[in-house]
Formats: C-alpha cells, structure tokens, sequence
C-alpha cells in the first residue's frame, strides 16, 4: 500500500518485493519479463527476477526432447513450493492439464495470436510450396495436419529453441518449418513469418499462445494482498475462458502434450466457441467437433469458468465416443 504522504524514498521502501522465477530461455526471459512488467504496473510491487536453471537446461539437443518441457515446469514448480520465488511464468500449452497440488493459476494474461506459422525461405506458403518440399516441426499435431493437408510434403523432424529452427530454413536442409506465431511476436521475429496458418488448416495445440502465471494456492486466499491485486488486473478473462475450455479438453483425454490434438477456443459475445481435431499421426484421417456454450451472466466468474471447463469435457468425449483413441495414440510420448 502506498504512503501517500511519504516521500518517494519512503514509498519505494514501502513495496513488498515479489520474486518471479524463470528458466534462462530467451523465449522464457522474454516472458517472464513482460508478466514482471505487468505485475509491477498493475500493483504496488516491485518484482525481482531469479533464474532456475534446470537440468535440462545444461544438457542439449536430443536429452532435452527426450524430457520435454515437464523437467522445466516442474523445476520452477519446486522453487514455488520451496519459496526461492513467488511467482513462476509458464507458456500454457507446456503446463501439464492435471492440477499441481498447493499451486494455482494466478492469472492468464491476455493471449496472443494462437496460430501456427509458417516460416519458409522466398516467402512461399503453405499453397504454395512446391511438392517434395521439407517442412521441419518437432510436433506430431503439426506434422500429421501437415500430412493431411499437404501429403505431397516431407516432414522432417527438428528441435531445438526457435532461432535453432529458423537457422535450419537454408539451402541443402530445410524449406520451412512450423512454429508457434505467439513466441515469434514475443522475440520479435514475426519478419520469418511468410504464412499465418488458418486453425482450420491447423489446429493449435490447447493452450498456445497465453502465458501462465502459476503461484501458490495461499498467495490469492486474500484478495487484498498487492500480488493478488496485481494477479486479478493481470488476469484476461477471455483469454482465461477459452484456454479452460481447451485444457479441459486435454485433462479428459488424457492426452499428453505431444498428441496429435488440436483445439481452438474463443469468446464471441456470451458464446464461448470450441473448435477441436485429433489427427492420426500419419494425417490420413482426422476426427473434429466444433461446439459452443452460452455462458452465464458476466458477473458470475466462476459460473462462466465452470461452463467453460464442461465445454471442453463434452467435446472431449463426443471425441471418445467418434473413436479418437483408436485414431491417435492419445497418451502419446512426451
Ligand atoms: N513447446 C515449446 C514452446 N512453448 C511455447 C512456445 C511458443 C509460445 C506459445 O505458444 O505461447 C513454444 C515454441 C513453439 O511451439 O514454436
């Protein structure tokens, strides 16, 4: 709380410190560092950043795929819990859809452009690329809907953080490859971007392009605090709707992050629209539902987030009932 009648040294002296963890990524620090912002103009706070380096984030390459980003969420989930900091930012679609015990969501800040895009050399889109063109993505839900779309295409499997992927568009190696539209806004590189894929073309993975800012269950019991303050001016609703609608969705399929699901939701008025597809893997058939809820009045919050949470159940399992399981391996490798 400030002092109004404090000088400003006093005032500063007056801010509690709250202390936001982040992995070492450039596309994590970028992050991390507009949540600090936000948080800090939202609130009487002042932020501090402290740097988890994980075990994953020493080795390189291949041992990094192999853990996917469960090791990074779960290292800055046990500086939470251990109190080396107060806060942890998480890119949503990479946080596991099963609650982690003694920590919540503090806010969903408002997302960026869900989409895919595609980045490939001589400003060639997806239309456009010639056949036998090699279109690099580590994703199985992008590879097996570039199958289906695009099968005259060879996708070719890659890693690494975004610039290692937009190094590999070069003569002898790749034409173009896949990535999410919202990390390249973040780092500045929407120029790579020479298609924005269409979420009918290609479905997001649930979760792509809204941050998650994980805190301590007990950091929002009273709503008066300046971080719960801050946490509520930063939370974006709509956003927050859509990708419950979307989580809810993986958490009943029990799906793994690398399955081959898409899901696109978003607010139209009071409409809360869900737009799902479970691909196999090789693109050779695709399962879809499209559904949408009214939500109930805009001052029932958690009414609105109940509704949407059982819209992403209910498309789940009209997925189930239309065979998805037998259609992709849901469980698929992390
Ligand atoms: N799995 C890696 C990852 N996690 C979040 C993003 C991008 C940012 C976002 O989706 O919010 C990326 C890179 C990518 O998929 O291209």
């Amino acid at each position: 709380m400030r002092d109004l009648t404090g000088s400003r040294a006093d005032t500063e002296e007056l801010l509690s410190t709250v202390r936001i963890g982040t992995r070492a990524s450039t596309l994590a620090l970028t992050q991390t560092g507009m949540v600090a912002d936000a948080l800090a103009l939202a609130g009487d706070l002042r932020t501090e950043l402290v740097r988890i380096t994980t075990e994953g984030d020493r080795l390189t390459g291949s041992l990094v795929a192999l853990g996917g980003t469960g090791v990074f969420v779960t290292a800055l989930r046990e500086a939470l819990l251990d109190g080396r900091c107060d806060v942890a930012v998480h890119s949503l679609k990479d946080l596991p859809s099963a609650p982690a015990e003694g920590l919540v969501i503090g806010a969903v800040p408002e997302r960026e452009d869900p989409r895919d895009a595609l980045c490939a050399r001589d400003g060639l889109t997806l239309a456009t690329l010639p056949a036998g063109s090699r279109v690099g993505t580590g994703s199985p839900r992008r590879a097996a809907q570039l199958r289906a779309t695009r099968p005259d295409l060879a996708v070719v499997d890659i890693r690494g953080n975004v610039d290692t992927r937009l190094r590999r568009v070069a003569p002898g190696d790749l034409d173009a490859v896949v990535l999410a539209r919202a990390g390249l806004a973040r780092l500045g590189r929407l120029d790579a971007v020479t298609d924005a894929l269409a979420p009918t073309t290609m479905s997001p993975a649930p979760g792509q392009g809204a941050l998650a800012v994980e805190v301590r269950a007990d950091a929002v019991t009273d709503p008066g605090t300046p971080l719960a303050r801050a946490l509520a001016a930063v939370d974006h609703l709509p956003s927050r709707l859509a990708v419950t609608a979307e989580r809810a969705l993986l958490a009943r399929l029990e799906a793994g992050c690398a399955a081959p699901i898409g899901a696109h939701g978003r607010l139209d008025g009071d409409l809360l629209r869900l737009d799902v597809v479970v691909v196999r893997v090789d693109g050779s058939a695709q399962l879809r539902r499209s559904l949408s809820v009214e939500l109930p009045p805009a001052a029932d919050v958690p009414g609105r987030l109940a509704a949407a949470a059982r819209l992403g159940v209910d498309a789940a399992e009209s997925l189930l009932a239309g065979g998805a399981g037998d259609l992709a391996e849901l469980g698929a490798a992390r």
